[in-house]
């Protein structure tokens, strides 16, 4: 009879392990500037874990270390289990800022992925007009991204990163350009298409209230230089959610007041040295 062995560690669709990030200093290249400093974070398969901290700690840098993007200078990645070498195949990306193709028609811009891993021209298009359809943009295919609202422009992005179907989403603040109603629009789109699919999702924010509504769990980063995990929150709101609803809810508050607790000190640590930077 074979023994029952539970492989713990392909629950972890992605592990970043006793990370540390240092850069050359921009400032001064001759110092090194520690961004990221022995940092383990776990996001198991179909979690959705966000990460805040104040601004300019490492959130992206985390981030950019479980895209593949960048290599931590110690410490490790896994990728269901496996030791991460170069980019994440596993994993789709979301930015902050507007990865679009400015030559290329939104269905364009959705079929470019599709094309790179060798899907014909024909099944692409069929696939990425399926997935402009999810987003709500059916009859906008045509139209190039400077034709497009900025809330088009990031439903197309959605669209761009779903239809390559990856394990793993990593997403950058990816709605911080919005405004408040189309940006919790677009929350609750994520939020729908994450439950039907499932998948892990990193998803980056300094803004709590976002990172509540949304998340499994929401991980507190320190202020920089060498920014750590401060805390951890499990998210136990009942799911589905609205994002503007879940607000109002006394569990909701009682989380923010107990994250914002952590969280606080930080922001007020990363401001000063802003300030101190500028
Ligand atoms: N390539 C680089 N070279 C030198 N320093 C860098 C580099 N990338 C990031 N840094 C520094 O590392 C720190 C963390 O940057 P990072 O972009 O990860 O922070 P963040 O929390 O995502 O910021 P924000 O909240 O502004 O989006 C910052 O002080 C930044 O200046």
């Amino acid at each position: 009879m074979q023994p029952f062995v539970t492989d713990y560690a392909n629950d972890y669709a992605l592990e970043l392990l006793d990370v540390t990030c240092t850069f050359r200093s921009r400032d001064d290249a001759g110092q090194a500037y520690t961004a990221v400093g022995q940092t383990t974070l776990r996001i198991r398969a179909g979690e959705f874990v966000s990460v805040v901290g104040p601004t300019g700690c490492g959130k992206s840098t985390l981030l950019n270390i479980g895209a593949g993007l960048l290599p931590p200078t110690s410490g490790s990645v896994k990728v269901f289990g496996q030791t991460l070498a170069g980019i994440n195949t596993r994993a789709g990306y979301m930015f902050q800022t507007e990865a679009l193709m400015p030559w290329r028609s939104a269905i364009a811009n959705v079929m470019v992925g599709l094309q790179y891993h060798g899907v014909p021209d024909a099944e692409a298009r069929a696939q990425a007009q399926a997935w402009l359809e999810r987003v709500g943009l059916a009859d906008f295919g045509d139209r190039y991204p400077h034709q497009l609202s900025g809330g088009m422009r990031k439903r197309t992005a959605l669209a761009q990163v779903l239809a390559l179907d990856p394990d793993i989403i990593l997403m950058d603040e990816p709605f911080s350009a919005l405004d408040i109603q189309t940006r919790q629009l677009m929350e609750n789109e994520v939020l729908d298409l994450w439950a039907a699919k499932k998948k892990a999702v990193l998803f980056i924010t300094h803004d709590l209230d976002e990172a509540i509504a949304m998340s499994d769990r929401v991980v507190v980063l320190s202020a920089g230089p060498a920014t750590r995990p401060m805390g951890e929150f499990d998210i136990d709101l009942p799911r589905p959610r609205n994002v503007a609803e879940v607000r109002t809810q006394p569990r909701f508050i009682e989380l923010h007041t107990q994250i914002w607790d952590v969280l606080r000190d930080e922001v007020l640590k990363g401001y000063a040295q802003q300030l101190k930077k500028a």
